[in-house]
């Protein structure tokens, strides 16, 4: 199996649809969801609550099939594999960092931070690196419990680092983060992007994190029905009004 193509976008999303059925009621989470994501860009998902972010998310990492339409990773579609394939292709093209940060809670932090990548001569240092980076160097032998929710937020952005994804799936990479961290994460996220050529998409409710953003793009009623550029001002309260003036334009005219 060809598991990679080098002329590929890293991601594309067509016409995904995707129904939750329980009893009764059926619930379209996606209803035709088109997106081309390019190699090095920082794209982040906004959207009002039940609008699809994280159903989309899901889709992109394999972790939610769809019903119509399909998702491609690096050139690969993600629909024929089984679930083994899909575990190891995730494990070799995407970092996954979601809400809950599914910890090992009998393992150290460095041990969490280890767990997903094949033993290396450069394991080690990279180790080092991401405690560095993340800023848990004197939090290394700390098992989960002995930790804040931000500092094991910050365990779980390290781990999913660590195989060095060419793909990052976030979803509220900063949930649990204060401004300052929030916003180290941020600049992480944006450096792994343009300086290292990796493709970032985050969800998020918040304008200081969608500042640091290439593209937002906003899902309204499972479908991203607009996008806009928010030109590194760096300016929370500008993305804010675009965002806030996206969300009120009449359904009709999008
Ligand atoms: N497993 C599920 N079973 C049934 N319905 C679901 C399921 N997951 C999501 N949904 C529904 O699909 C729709 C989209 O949900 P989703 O979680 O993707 O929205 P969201 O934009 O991420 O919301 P939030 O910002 O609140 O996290 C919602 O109506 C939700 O109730």
């Amino acid at each position: 199996m060809n598991f990679s193509s080098q002329t590929s976008p890293p991601l594309v999303v067509e016409r995904v649809v995707k129904k939750f059925r329980r009893a009764q009621t059926v619930v379209t989470a996606l209803s035709g969801v088109d997106l081309t994501v390019r190699a090095g860009e920082f794209m982040v998902i906004m959207g009002a609550s039940g609008s699809g972010k994280s159903t989309l998310l899901h889709a992109m990492a394999g972790l939610t099939d769809v019903d119509e339409g399909k998702v491609l990773v690096n050139g690969q579609d993600l629909s024929p594999l089984s679930d083994v394939q899909l575990t190891k292709f995730r494990g070799k093209e995407i970092g996954l960092v979601f809400q809950a940060f599914n910890l090992i809670p009998s393992l150290s932090a460095e041990e969490n931070i280890r767990l997903p990548a094949p033993a290396g001569s450069d394991l080690a240092e990279r180790v080092v690196q991401l405690l560095q980076r993340l800023n848990l160097q004197g939090r290394r032998l700390h098992k989960p419990g002995a930790l804040s929710g931000g500092e094991q937020q910050r365990v779980a952005i390290a781990r999913a680092l660590i195989c060095d994804p060419a793909i990052v799936l976030a979803d509220e990479p900063t949930g649990s983060l204060d401004y300052d961290a929030g916003q180290h994460i941020c600049q992480l996220l944006q450096e792994l992007a343009r300086d290292h050529g990796r493709t970032i998409i985050a969800v998020t409710h918040e304008p200081n994190v969608a500042m640091w953003a290439d593209r937002v793009v906003v899902m309204r009623d499972g479908r991203n029905v607009d996008e806009f550029n928010p030109d590194g001002s760096r300016d929370p309260q500008k993305v804010a009004i675009q965002y806030q003036g996206l969300l009120r334009r009449p359904m009709e005219s999008v």
